[in-house]
């Protein structure tokens, strides 16, 4: 269990991390979410002692990650899939922080068949392609056999074999009961994935709920609609807000409309003789994101659609 009381860090004139109160639990994987910026990154770093808080506190099992008699044993992360070195052998590279910690070689076997690069023990990272980087990320994390596993963006960057695999490891960990808490800002991966969610912005908490209620509760109506680009988007455009729909337009010639059923929109293009060649109820999830972030994106496009 990760327990967050108020915890708060600033960097100078930026709050980073604003009061943040919140359990991570066992056995579930929960799902970290926040824009850019939003404090994610700060906060799993508070957790992992790497940096301290200005105020409040994390503690992994009651105690700060400072305080743990053997951190490896007790907190598994990934952060950063890129810090190994090059030229050292993956099964060096586990060797390096097992020996450090007191672990012994028959483990660097084992979590590396765990995460699938037995195989490759005796190759060097620099030419592993990004998804094995992370799978050694992973090892690393479970040399110690933790209770407690942390992951920073897991998923960014890797083709949709590499996503899968690690959305099922994730899933696994938790089912053997640990904690654990990966960070996103794609909520439609962590709908995917997670089975609780703490969404964050600007660092304060929004959020902090199971994946099912977040969708009962939180679902947008969101309906893709097609019609010829040009004038007949451009007046359908103006007749769904006259009716007080948000309308956005995607790539290509397809608007997403937010706010009315697909029966009243396709009424509303038959009064004014437009063709519909598509409407599609959209997966509300990444509306209801968007819906809940907006205030607390940093950088907002100006002058876009409504
Ligand atoms: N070492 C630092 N010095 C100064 N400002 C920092 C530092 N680390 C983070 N920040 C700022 O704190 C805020 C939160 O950053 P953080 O990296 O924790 O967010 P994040 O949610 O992980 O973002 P991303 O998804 O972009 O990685 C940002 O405004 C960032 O610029």
């Amino acid at each position: 269990m990760i327990e967050l009381r108020q915890l708060t860090k600033r960097y100078g004139e930026v709050t980073a991390v604003d009061g943040l109160t919140v359990d991570v639990r066992p056995g579930v994987v929960t799902g970290f979410l926040g824009p850019n910026g939003s404090g994610k990154t700060s906060t799993m770093r508070m957790i992992l002692g790497l940096d301290r808080p200005t105020s409040g506190s994390a503690t992994v099992g009651g105690r700060p990650y400072a305080g743990l008699p053997a951190p490896l044993h007790e907190v598994g992360a990934l952060l950063d899939p890129h810090a190994v070195h090059p030229r050292r052998r993956a099964a060096d590279h586990l060797l390096w922080l097992a020996q450090s910690n007191g672990i012994g070689r028959r483990r660097i076997r084992e979590v590396l068949e765990l995460v699938g690069l037995a195989e490759v023990a005796r190759r060097r990272p620099g030419g592993f392609s990004l998804g094995m980087r992370q799978r050694l990320g992973i090892a690393a994390a479970l040399l110690g056999d933790p209770p407690v596993v942390l992951l920073d963006e897991p998923v960014n960057g890797l083709d949709p074999e590499g996503i899968r695999w690690i959305r099922e490891f994730m899933r696994g960990l938790a089912a053997e009961g640990r904690t654990v808490l990966v960070s996103s800002h794609l909520m439609s991966e962590m709908a995917l994935t997670a089975d609780h969610l703490i969404v964050i912005g600007r660092g304060r908490l929004i959020v902090d709920t199971g994946l099912d209620a977040f969708l009962r509760s939180r679902s947008v109506q969101a309906v893709l609609v097609r019609v010829r680009p040009g004038e007949d988007a451009a007046r359908l455009t103006d007749r769904l807000r006259a009716a007080g729909a948000t309308v956005r337009p995607e790539e290509g010639d397809a608007l997403t409309v937010i706010g009315l059923s697909g029966a009243e929109i396709g009424r509303a293009a038959l009064t004014c003789g437009i063709a519909v060649h598509e409407l599609t109820p959209q997966q509300s999830l990444e509306e209801a994101y968007l819906d809940i972030t907006r205030d607390s994106v940093e950088f907002t496009a100006a002058g876009g659609p409504s």
